[in-house]
């Protein structure tokens, strides 16, 4: 079976086109892309998938696409598991928009326009939020009145839930661990980056909330704040609208606040050069992440491993170095030799007195989504 595998976020989409070759467990990527700049030099959602039509149509050789998945953030209490796509499902994705307003709008334009440019073929959306399903309600819960929980669904949903899930999977295995019995911390880093306290192989705890703005430090958004910063800048400055509020924290914060840029590359560089806003970006980036692994180290009854993964924890030896000073009070170090190691299988890179071991894990959302995908379709 060919499926054709979406992530359209809100600027970019990237797409792989994964044969299943009747196995659901091994799936080969035939091509794969990544268009930007949607907004800017591309109009439309409908006219990158355009463009990602005519890139496939010569590696495909004239072949036709069996299914498509789309990755979709946010499917809220409704969605907990991969679904097939129809009129019905895709309105609820959209109603979800305000639970990941970066994400969720960017995913129906990309399902409106797989619908126009592949007629017929069969659609389904695996979620972010699905692995976080399994928070219990002390920990998915906010100390707020009732109502905002039971009329307006305000909780913690969490995101990268097909990456911390997938990389759950290859952690015990690596470690001979039975999935079941594996207590870890996972942290996806990338554009936005989330960190989960694994216990028994599930989610116990992540650091997205309501919507992928909360916890770590990242690229552009700010991650945790004191939530009265919002209402007391918003009553002093009129301008500032929610619609403004949300843009800013969202998409003017984080590393590029600090550092002025959002690039973890550029953002190591700088400080590697002297430059003193990106070392502060970095201290509090890495201090904050290093918080979370020491609170989420208790959450689990001790993580049998840590494990860094996506953009930046695949890459960024310096960032993960930083990180690592910071957890000597865990019994945890890093092997300076083995962290600046790039490798695409699955890595440790502590020392071998390191209490727990630290792991590097590549990510492959593409491939969980054509199994699930898959899965859906043959049901
Ligand atoms: N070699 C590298 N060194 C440091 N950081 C890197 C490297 N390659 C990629 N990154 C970081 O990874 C981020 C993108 O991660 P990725 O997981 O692809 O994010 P997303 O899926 O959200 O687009 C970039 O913002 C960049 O900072
Ligand atoms: C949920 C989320 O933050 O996704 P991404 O990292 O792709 O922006
Ligand atoms: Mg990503």
């Amino acid at each position: 079976m060919l499926v054709l595998v979406i992530n359209c976020g809100s600027s970019s989409v990237k797409y792989q086109v994964r044969d299943t070759e009747g196995s659901i467990e091994d799936t080969q990527v035939i091509a794969k892309g990544l268009i930007e700049n949607i907004g800017t030099k591309i109009p439309n959602h409908t006219e990158a998938l355009e463009i990602m039509a005519k890139n496939l149509e010569e590696p495909l050789h004239g072949k036709t696409i069996d299914a498509i998945g789309h990755r979709v953030v946010q499917g809220g209490d409704i969605f907990t598991e991969p679904v097939l796509i129809d009129e019905d499902v895709l309105q609820k994705i959209d109603d979800l928009s305000p639970l990941a307003p970066l994400h969720n709008p960017a995913h129906v334009l990309g399902i409106k326009a797989a619908t126009e440019t592949y007629p017929g073929v069969p659609q389904v959306a695996v979620f972010d939020n699905a692995f976080h399903s399994t928070m219990p309600e002390h920990v998915y819960r906010y100390a707020v009145p009732e109502k905002f929980y039971t009329d307006y669904g305000v909780r913690r949903y969490g995101a990268h839930g097909t990456s911390h899930d997938y990389v759950t999977g290859i952690a015990a295995e690596f470690l001979g661990i039975n999935r079941d019995d594996f207590n870890g911390i996972i942290a996806h880093l990338g554009n936005g980056a989330s960190i989960t306290a694994v216990q028994g192989g599930k989610c116990l705890d992540t650091s997205m909330g309501y919507t992928p703005l909360a916890g770590l430090v990242m690229g552009t958004r700010s991650g945790d704040i004191d939530p009265s910063v919002l209402t007391a800048l918003m009553m002093r400055d009129p301008e500032l609208t929610p619609a403004k509020m949300d843009h800013i924290l969202n998409k003017e914060s984080g590393l590029l606040a600090i550092a002025g840029n959002n690039d973890m590359r550029a953002v190591v560089e700088a400080m590697e050069s002297g430059d003193e806003r990106a070392k502060l970006a970095l201290d509090m980036t890495s201090y904050r992440l290093a918080k979370y692994i020491g609170g989420y180290h208790v959450a689990v009854g001790g993580a049998q491993a840590l494990v860094f993964t996506a953009g930046i924890g695949e890459n960024s030896s310096p960032f993960r170095a930083l990180v690592g000073e910071r957890l000597g009070a865990l019994g945890i170090k890093l092997d300076p030799e083995l962290n600046s190691v790039r490798s695409d299988a699955p890595q440790i890179i502590s020392t071998e007195d390191s209490a727990i071991p630290v792991l590097v894990i590549p990510t492959n959302e593409e491939k969980a989504i054509a199994e699930a995908t898959v899965e859906v379709v043959n049901s």
